[in-house]
């Protein structure tokens, strides 16, 4: 089975440039990764370059830090949509969740959710911040509040994806929504494991180099 389309090929880094942006494109369509995961003000070049390429355009909103304005989040992803996003990653509250206020986290993925009726909206929870119990709970809170996709990590806070918590959200999702496991996944073998764990969706900045190591393995 070929990864590259459970892959979300990324680059979110502050200093990302339209070059780079474009190269991520051409590798996108080359190797049919599920999505490009790119800033905001890239989306429209990104969607003009992989026009009925099959890519989806992935995007972030609250990014990475999760705590602008619930109303910031919403306008950004009207803008998103406005310039041609198909998917949305969006970061909850996670002061919010901190303090256990699990129905202001619902309530502001249920604005961005209304926001983009017809675009799957990828939430991120920050995983590495919170007890399983509490990851849990909010995985349950998002999903109930409409979210697409749990996604444990921005690859911006304290850690990223591991194998517990892709099974723990794997097992909230329940084939009911998808899994992204993303923040410091650099190899195959690890990639292989959080989808054997359940993740549908691999977010990483390493997307190359994991193809490549999959590569050599199957055709050894
Ligand atoms: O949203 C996805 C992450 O930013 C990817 O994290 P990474 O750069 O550690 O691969």
């Amino acid at each position: 089975m070929n990864p590259a389309c459970h892959i979300d090929h990324t680059l979110l880094k502050p200093d990302a440039t339209h070059d780079q942006i474009r190269t991520l494109c051409e590798q996108a369509a080359e190797y049919q990764f599920a999505a490009v995961c790119i800033p905001p003000v890239y989306v429209a070049l990104a969607a003009e370059q992989l026009y009925g390429s099959g890519v989806e355009i992935a995007t972030v909103v609250g990014f990475p830090l999760g705590y602008c304005d619930p109303r910031t989040k919403v306008f950004e992803t009207r803008v998103a949509l406005e310039r041609g996003a198909t998917e949305i990653d969006m970061v909850i509250p996670l002061g919010a969740a901190r303090e256990n206020d699990f129905s202001r986290v619902g309530d502001e993925v249920a604005a961005v959710v209304e926001a983009a009726p017809n675009v799957p909206v990828k939430v991120i929870l920050e995983t590495a911040l919170f007890a399983p119990q509490i990851v849990k709970c909010l995985a349950e809170t998002v999903l109930e509040a409409g979210a697409a996709m749990l996604k444990t990590s921005t690859g911006f806070g304290p850690g990223g994806a591991t194998l517990e918590m892709v099974r723990l959200l794997a097992q909230v999702a329940d084939g009911h929504a998808g899994v992204k496991a993303a923040g410091g996944i650099r190899d195959w073998p690890t990639c292989s494991q959080y989808l054997r764990a359940g993740a549908t969706r691999i977010g990483t900045s390493n997307a190359l180099q994991i193809m490549a190591q999959w590569q050599s393995g199957t055709h050894r």
